[in-house]
């Protein structure tokens, strides 16, 4: 296959797909789009949504990050092994995406005001999890193997370390979670890469 992502030069909501096709052994076409040139209006007129990202996968054009993240689930086998492996693994998908809308509305819209009661509300957000992976055979959230929702809450949970480096502290689970994963020979390649590194997570320049 080959990808092509168009997006704007941050992590935002493409940091798990850019670990999950690293991860996978597949290249990434990128069209990283300025602020200026979308202030211009034509490219978000073109968008089928009037937002970003878009990631063309041959002749399939998807928007919305999270079907970006099933679609890729189904092609390199990150989707469970049965209906009710991937029903669950939809479950703790769309539990990740909570978290990242708490967290994108508290940096966007109430950094100065909301961090501090965010950080301190976090671990009731995070516990959930923490119980998920403490019972968890494989390590992963759902059957025997690491699915699309495991990029997804890592990637997540590496901006939650930025955002208060002591919250996985009283998470043992969610620690060794974050460490292996982290340690995927080309996960870890990928956060290591000067490119990845040097993009900020949010748009706004807050973490
Ligand atoms: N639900 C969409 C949300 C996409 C979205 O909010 N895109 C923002 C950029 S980002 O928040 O994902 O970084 C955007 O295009 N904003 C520009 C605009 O809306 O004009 C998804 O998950 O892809």
């Amino acid at each position: 296959s080959s990808y092509t992502l168009t997006y704007f030069p941050v992590k935002g909501r493409c940091g798990a797909l850019k670990m999950m096709l690293a991860d996978n052994g597949q290249q990434l076409k990128e069209n990283l789009v300025s602020i200026e040139d979308w202030m211009k209006g034509d490219l978000k007129g073109s968008c089928l949504f009037g937002q970003l990202p878009k990631l063309e996968d041959g002749d399939l054009v998807l928007y919305q990050s999270n079907a970006m993240l099933r679609h890729l689930g189904r092609k390199h086998d990150a989707y469970g092994k049965t209906v009710c492996e991937a029903s669950r693994i939809d479950m703790m998908n769309d539990s990740v995406e909570d978290l990242r809308l708490k967290y994108i509305k508290m940096i966007y819209q109430e950094y100065d005001t909301g961090k501090e009661a965010y950080c301190k509300d976090l671990p009731n957000h995070l516990k959930p999890f923490e119980c998920i992976l403490s019972k968890s055979k494989s390590g992963f959230l759902v059957g025997e193997k690491i699915s699309f929702a495991d990029y997804n809450l890592f990637d997540l949970l590496l901006n939650h370390k930025t955002l208060c480096s002591t919250c996985l502290d009283s998470f043992p689970a969610l620690k060794s979670y974050v460490d292996k994963i982290a340690a995927r020979p080309k996960v870890k390649a990928l956060l290591e890469c000067e490119s990845f590194k040097k993009l900020p997570i949010n748009g706004n320049g807050k973490q």
